[in-house]
């Protein structure tokens, strides 16, 4: 189920295996998973090929230790980058040491020439791991800077050095961090290599569990989102159906001259599966969609919002009659979707929380970092200082299913479940593509999804759409927003296809 563990988790969960093994044993199978991990990414015939260890003055540089000893084994010339602790060091990581020592490996003070003039053709970065106590800075700092100019593959160990293992953010202010692309995770998987800063740096993932057995690891609320979460609320549709099987959607939103926001939205709501769409409009509404005629375009006025599941946000703005429908909106009994302008008003309007608080119908909200900033009252540095956090209190606060936008999507519910979303890509940095993925979570609750699923499934297949789309050469540069709603509709019926019942 792809759990993720805390620092503190880890430490519990290593410390209890340590008192059960004998001394050394995890650094041992850290230094021999390292080393699997490195021969994989070496080329066939190891012999000759540079290999450069950093190891850091904790157990992270421990099992950099170990590593370097296997690896001279397989025939690779390993230079070993050694910052020994001013003090004394674990005996663990003295044996390691020793080890390191009586092997072939060259224990070598590169200077930064001879670091950049090498064509390494793997780098460990065994510099820091959840050890990590302050920004790196003076000479580690331009080591990390000089390593992330090479190009070559980058193994990091537990973590990349400098990245914060809880929250995925660099260490700072203005930090810096091994961007590697692959880590080994020792263990258990980490939060902080899949949210924020965390993606940029950590590469491909791997877990290596140290031979410890499942019944050594706590249960805990923080996943990496799969489509095992949501598999089981994807319907084969009945022969026997009609549009009316399919739910209602309306978007609520459209001020005047944004438009356009709530037609996507309401797009991608028809094209995940909504038996009929709404697109309703704050100011005047136009008569109809050209590129879409199968919307129904109304004005807010008189429009009946306890007919449907409501997305209210997109282009709706700020001015009197938006906070109106919003109040309509929050009182209605409708499911509700919250987006953009939506969450802006609600931010400034503390008993309209306290009324979203209280709905009997839910709320998803899906902010991204400044708009849960705004909900907050913070700085959107404290947003993404942690993001697992801080979408964590918005969910408790507002008792809304909570989806905090970015890299690293961030899905959390009012009892502390949360998920970390993996899908996506920066092709998604671009305008409207928060407004078809509000649009897709209004289609799945008007098709009956649960809260909870609808958020999950929806980041994932707004994320897997992108995703498809660049591996086709549709971005990351270039793909608009209005791109990814046929590419919904594509991974949608994929998965009915894979998991539908
Ligand atoms: N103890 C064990 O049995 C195991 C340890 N493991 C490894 O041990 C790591 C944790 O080891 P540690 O707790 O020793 O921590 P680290 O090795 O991550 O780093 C701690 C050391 O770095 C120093 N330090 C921290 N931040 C610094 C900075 N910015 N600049 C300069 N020095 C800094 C600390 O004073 C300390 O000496 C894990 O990440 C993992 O790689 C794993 O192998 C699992 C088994
Ligand atoms: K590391």
């Amino acid at each position: 189920m792809n759990p993720l563990y805390s620092v503190a988790e880890i430490r519990a969960i290593e410390q209890r295996a340590a008192e059960a093994l004998p001394a050394g044993t995890l650094m041992q199978r850290a230094g021999q998973a390292t080393a699997n991990a490195a021969l994989d990414m070496l080329p066939f015939s190891t012999n000759g090929a540079r290999v450069l260890v950093l190891a850091g003055p904790g157990n992270n540089g421990g099992d950099a230790l170990e590593a370097a000893a296997h690896l001279t084994y397989s025939g690779a010339q390993v230079d070993v980058l050694h910052f020994p602790p001013a003090g004394e060091q674990s005996a663990e990581r003295a044996a390691a040491q020793r080890r390191a020592e009586s092997s072939d490996a060259i224990f070598n003070d590169i200077g930064g020439s001879a670091l950049a003039g090498t064509e390494w053709n793997l780098i460990i970065d065994g510099l820091f791991g959840i050890g990590l106590a302050r920004p790196v800075s003076g000479a580690l700092r331009t080591l990390v800077d000089t390593v992330n100019t090479l190009g070559c593959p980058v193994l990091a160990l537990d973590v990349p050095s400098g990245l914060d293992a809880d929250t995925g953010a660099v260490v700072g202010p203005d930090g810096v961090a091994i961007r590697a692309t692959h880590t080994i995770t020792f263990i258990g998987d980490k939060p902080g290599l899949h949210t924020c800063d965390g993606r940029d740096h950590a590469g491909q993932v791997t877990v290596a569990a140290l031979d410890l057995e499942p019944r050594q690891f706590p249960s805990v609320r923080l996943h990496l989102n799969e489509a095992r979460f949501f598999a089981r609320k994807l319907k084969t549709r009945r022969q026997n159906s009609h549009k009316g099987s399919y739910g209602n959607v309306a978007v609520v939103g459209g001020a005047r001259g944004m438009a356009g926001a709530p037609i996507l939205a309401a797009r991608s709501a028809l094209h995940a599966g909504a038996g009929r769409v709404f697109a309703v409009f704050a100011d005047d509404a136009p008569s109809y969609d050209s590129g879409q005629p199968e919307l129904m375009c109304r004005a807010a006025a008189g429009f009946d919002l306890d007919s449907s599941v409501l997305v209210l946000g997109p282009g709706l703005g700020t001015a009197p009659q938006s906070v109106e429908l919003l109040k309509r909106a929050v009182a209605s009994a409708s499911a509700l979707v919250a987006d953009a302008d939506a969450l802006n008003l609600l931010a400034a309007d503390a008993a309209l929380q306290a009324a979203v608080a209280q709905r009997g119908a839910g709320c998803i909200i899906t902010p991204h970092p400044l708009e849960a900033a705004r909900l907050l009252g913070c700085a959107i540095t404290a947003v993404q200082a942690d993001r697992v956090a801080a979408a964590r209190t918005l969910a408790a606060r507002l008792r809304a299913t909570v989806v905090l936008k970015g890299s690293g999507t961030v899905i959390a519910a009012p009892d502390g479940d949360a998920v970390i979303n993996t899908t996506g890509n920066p092709a998604l940095a671009t305008a409207g593509t928060g407004d078809v993925l509000a649009g897709l979570c209004g289609s799945l609750l008007a098709q009956g999804w649960p809260q909870w699923e609808a958020a999950l499934a929806a980041v994932w297949l707004h994320g897997m759409a992108a995703d498809v789309l660049v591996t086709d050469g549709v971005g990351p540069i270039g793909l608009t927003a209005g791109e990814l709603v046929p590419a919904i509709r594509a991974a949608i019926n994929r998965l009915v296809q894979q998991h539908g019942r």
